[in-house]
Formats: C-alpha cells, sequence, structure tokens
C-alpha cells in the first residue's frame, strides 16, 4: 500500500520507518529542511535504539522516502497518517493547529480518494473536526474518510513496540475504512481493538492518564515508606505480583516527564473541564508529581546547610533512559534549583546533553563522563536511570568525590550492596545508607 506519514517526530518517523519495514512505501513529508536531508541520508534526527538502522535498509530497498513538498508527498496516496505534535497551551489543552495545518495542505493537494489515519494524541471530537476542515478545503472532489489510530510506543523502545504492542485501538465510522487500516497493520501481528472514532480518542487519553496515576500513587506510597521505615521495592514487588494490579509502572521516584504524560493528563482535566466534569482524581496525580521532584530537592537542603560553592554532579537528564528527549525533564526543574542556590553543576548524560544545552540553565556545565561529574564533588544526584549509573561500581563515587553523598532520584542501586562502601546514599522511599566512616560532611 501507497502511505504518506506527515511529521517526523518520534512518533512519525517511527510509525513510516516500521509500515515500510512491513512491506507498505511509505513517503514521510515534514517542513524542517534539516531533518529531511539529515533522513535522506538514513540518519535519525532523534536518539531511538535501532531506528538508523531500519532506516537505511528501507531506503535502499527503496520502500522510504522523505521530502518537505506535501504536494508531493501526497500524490497518487491512499492513506495519509497526522503524526505532528499536539504540544500544550498555556492553559493545560492541546494545541491543535498543527493538526489543523496539515488538514489543510491535504485538501490542497489530495487528487484521489483518501483515508486519513490520526496517530497524533488528538482530544475527543477532533478527528471529526479535522474531516469538517478537510472537506471544507477540498480542492479536488474526492471523498476522504477519518480514523482514529492512537500510538502507544514509548520512547527508547519505539522499534520494540511498534512490532509487539499489546494492542493497535482503530477508531471509525466507516467499516471499509477500519478494515482497510487492520489490513495495513495485519503484518504486525498485534491485535486489532476497532471501535467508535471518539472512544478510540479517549482510550489514548486514559490509558496515558492510568499509567500517570499508577506512578503518582506508588510515590505518594513511597513517601509514606519513608516515614514509617518501610521499603517501597518491597512494597511495589509484594503488590505487583496480584495480577489485578500488575508490576509494571510501579517504580517510584522523583516523577514522571517526557512529552505525553504531562501534557496528556493536563489536556484530560480541560476535556473533563470542558463537559463540566472535574477529574479530582487526575488533577492530585498531577499534583503529586510535581511534588516529587521538590522531594527530593527538600532532602538536599536539609542534608546541607548551603549549597553555595559547593559541586554538584547531575548524573542523567534526559527524561528517561535510552532517549535524548528534555521535554518536561525534572532535571530541567532540579538544575534550575542547584543553580540558584549557588552551587557549582556538573551535568552528564549519555545522549541527551545537546537537547540539554536549549533548555538547561546556561550556568550548568557539562562534562564529558561519570568520572568527571564526581571528580572532587560534595553530593551526587542521579536524576536518569541509565544502565551506565545503574552499572557504575559504588566504589567510584567514593574514589572520586570529595565526600560521597549520593542523592539517587531513580533507585538505581541496592542499599544492602551500598551499605559495603564508604558512602552516604539516598533514595526514594527507602531507608537511607548512612556509612559511619564517613567523615567531615555537611
Ligand atoms: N513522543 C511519543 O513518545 C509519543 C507521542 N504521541 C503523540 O504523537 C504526536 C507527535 O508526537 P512527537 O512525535 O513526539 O512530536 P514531535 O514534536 O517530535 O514531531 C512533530 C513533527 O511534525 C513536524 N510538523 C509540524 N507541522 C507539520 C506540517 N504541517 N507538515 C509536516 N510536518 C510537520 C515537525 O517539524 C516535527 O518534526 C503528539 O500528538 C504526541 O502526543 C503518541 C505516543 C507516543
Ligand atoms: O503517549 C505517549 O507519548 C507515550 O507515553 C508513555 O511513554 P514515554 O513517555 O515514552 O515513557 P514511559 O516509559 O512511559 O515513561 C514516562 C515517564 O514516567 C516515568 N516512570 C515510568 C514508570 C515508572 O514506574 N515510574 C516512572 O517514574 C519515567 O521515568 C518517565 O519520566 C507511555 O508509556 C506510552 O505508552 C505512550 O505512547
Amino acid at each position: 500500500m501507497k502511505i504518506t506519514v506527515v511529521g517526523t517526530g518520534y512518533v512519525g518517523l517511527v510509525t513510516g520507518t516500521c509500515l515500510s519495514e512491513i512491506g507498505h512505501t511509505v513517503t514521510c513529508i515534514d517542513i524542517d529542511q534539516d531533518k529531511v536531508n539529515k533522513m535522506r541520508s538514513g540518519q535519525s534526527p532523534i536518539y531511538e535504539p535501532g531506528l538508523d538502522e531500519l532506516m537505511k535498509k528501507n531506503i535502499q530497498e527503496k520502500r522510504l522516502f522523505f521530502t518537505t513538498n506535501h504536494k508531493e508527498g501526497f500524490s497518487g496516496v491512499e492513506v495519509i497518517y497526522i503524526a505532528v505534535g499536539t504540544p500544550e497551551k498555556e492553559d493545560g489543552s492541546a494545541n491543535l493547529s498543527f493538526v489543523e495545518q496539515v488538514g489543510k495542505d491535504i485538501a490542497a493537494n489530495v487528487e484521489r480518494d483518501v483515508i486519513v489515519v490520526t496517530k497524533s494524541t488528538v482530544p475527543v471530537g477532533t478527528n471529526d473536526w479535522i474531516k469538517k476542515v478537510i472537506e471544507r478545503n477540498l480542492v479536488h472532489n474526492v471523498k476522504v474518510d477519518i480514523v482514529s489510530n492512537p500510538e502507544f510506543l514509548r520512547e527508547g523502545a519505539a522499534i520494540y513496540d511498534s512490532f509487539n504492542g499489546d494492542r493497535i485501538v482503530v477508531g471509525a465510522d466507516n467499516e471499509d475504512a477500519a478494515n482497510r487500516i487492520e489490513e495495513i497493520n495485519k503484518p504486525f501481528g498485534i491485535p486489532v481493538f476497532k471501535t467508535d472514532i471518539r472512544s478510540a480518542e479517549m482510550i489514548k487519553y486514559a490509558a496515558n492518564a492510568f499509567l500517570a496515576t499508577k506512578i503518582s500513587f506508588i510515590n505518594e506510597i513511597s513517601n509514606i515508606c519513608e516515614k514509617v521505615g518501610a521499603n517501597v521495592e518491597a512494597v511495589a514487588n509484594g503488590m505487583g505480583q496480584d495480577n489485578r494490579i500488575g508490576s509494571q509502572f510501579l517504580n517510584a521516584g522523583i516523577g514522571y516527564g517526557g512529552s505525553c504524560f504531562p501534557k496528556d493528563t493536563k489536556a484530560l482535566v480541560q476535556i473533563a473541564g470542558n463537559v463540566e466534569y472535574d477529574f479530582e482524581l487526575l488533577k492530585g496525580v498531577i499534583h503529586v508529581n510535581r511534588k516529587q521532584q521538590e522531594i527530593l530537592l527538600n532532602k538536599l537542603n536539609e542534608r546541607f546547610e548551603s549549597l553555595e560553592g559547593k559541586k554538584v554532579a547531575v548524573l542523567g537528564l534526559a527524561f528517561k533512559p535510552n532517549t535524548d528527549d528534555m521535554r518536561e525533564a525534572a532535571s530541567i526543574v532540579i538544575t534550575k534549583h542547584l543553580i540558584e542556590k549557588g552551587a557549582n553543576v556538573a551535568a552528564y548524560d549519555p545522549v541527551a546533553m545537546e537537547n540539554a544545552k536549549k533548555v538547561i540553565d546556561s550556568k550548568v556545565h557539562y562534562v564529558s563522563n561519570t568520572t568527571e561529574a564526581l571528580k572532587d564533588a560534595d553530593v551526587a544526584l542521579i536524576l536518569t536511570e541509565w544502565n551506565e549509573f545503574k552499572d557504575l561500581e559504588i566504589g567510584t563515587f567514593e574514589e572520586n568525590m570529595k565526600q560521597s553523598v549520593i542523592f539517587d532520584g531513580r533507585n538505581c542501586y541496592d542499599p544492602k550492596i551500598v551499605e559495603n562502601y564508604h558512602v552516604e546514599y539516598h533514595s526514594m522511599g527507602r531507608p537511607s545508607v548512612k556509612n559511619s566512616k564517613l567523615v567531615n560532611v555537611g
């Protein structure tokens, strides 16, 4: 099938590449010329494990093409996927201007009947609206069907998720269109769940909101664990063994970030508000998430009388491991606070440093590896659980730091192992390890 994907961000580029891998001929359109030049040479503009290789293969086999030209990209195409951003507006609602523009671009250029598939996460009712935008602006007399096909991939595991997802949701009011989208996806071998458009749109927000709720729930349990002397990891483990609860998304820490949970939870509160429903539970989830970063900072401020002139090693900047995405990363708020307190911040992330430089306080000093960050530091903060940090010998802290005080926002180490070293170790929802041999700290 001849398919065009509009928008080559984390979702569009992965979708386009994976659809070409299962045999379709895919053209990806983006308005960013630099990105398109890079992609044509088989280079992904984003860090996503396995993506470069898959792009190169499909470009070579002439199934994957890139352009900035909508007319060229829509020529003769039967199915168009919309995968542009739907970022958060100031009031928390979703900004649909990019989706609207794509609708107008489609209307101006399609010359045959098409199915328009919305991958972007959009509020309930948007697909009906976008269909009207297209129909209102059509230049040629063609039929347009619309299908909601929300995306559930995770950054850093996007290729794996595309081939191993739990379900593909297809929301359509036209059975033929739904069947054609099911057919396109058949080679993935993933169960297809067909429903109406509005339910499909809601499934995406409800799924993200539920996962965010799980995280905030375990974070609250974690905060209580600290006060009553329990260990949140053991608690999550014991809870998760109940199949009705499940063990995933129960990792306590400094909260969820990224391009989607923060914006989609706020958008769902807005969607509910628009129909005069106060989504109290979700408001609580959002509030708890903001608190988690403060909790880490409060612990740090209680531990040190002042951070003025202290060297703080920050390990990890990306919002999660295996991505260079800095959107809503906890490190943005935390490093800002450290700089305000007069600390000398040395930061290291395996892949996100270039993106970090665009959004993080300019006084942060970037270093090229973990040891350099830790060298003579007064305290180390772990903000992203990259394997590189999890695999670190605890002795590395001891050997390099001026005083080995660690605040681990992602529970990377087993406190039982840490006990064998001369370090002071604070994590989230677990008892702190304070080695008595430490002297002159604070
Ligand atoms: N990032 C993720 O992991 C996931 C994102 N989503 C949703 O997918 C959508 C896309 O998200 P991302 O890929 O993260 O966005 P992104 O911001 O990384 O990429 C969007 C791309 O669209 C391009 N673009 C904007 N207007 C255009 C136009 N008129 N024509 C052609 N290209 C245009 C931009 O240049 C950019 O490259 C959002 O609605 C998001 O909520 C859903 C699941 C996962
Ligand atoms: O709509 C989206 O964009 C995507 O949002 C998330 O994917 P993603 O944001 O890439 O990453 P996750 O692995 O879900 O992690 C999100 C955040 O939650 C945090 N998290 C995750 C799990 C956990 O147990 N604890 C926790 O704090 C992570 O550190 C990270 O900051 C969802 O998992 C995807 O299904 C969805 O498609």
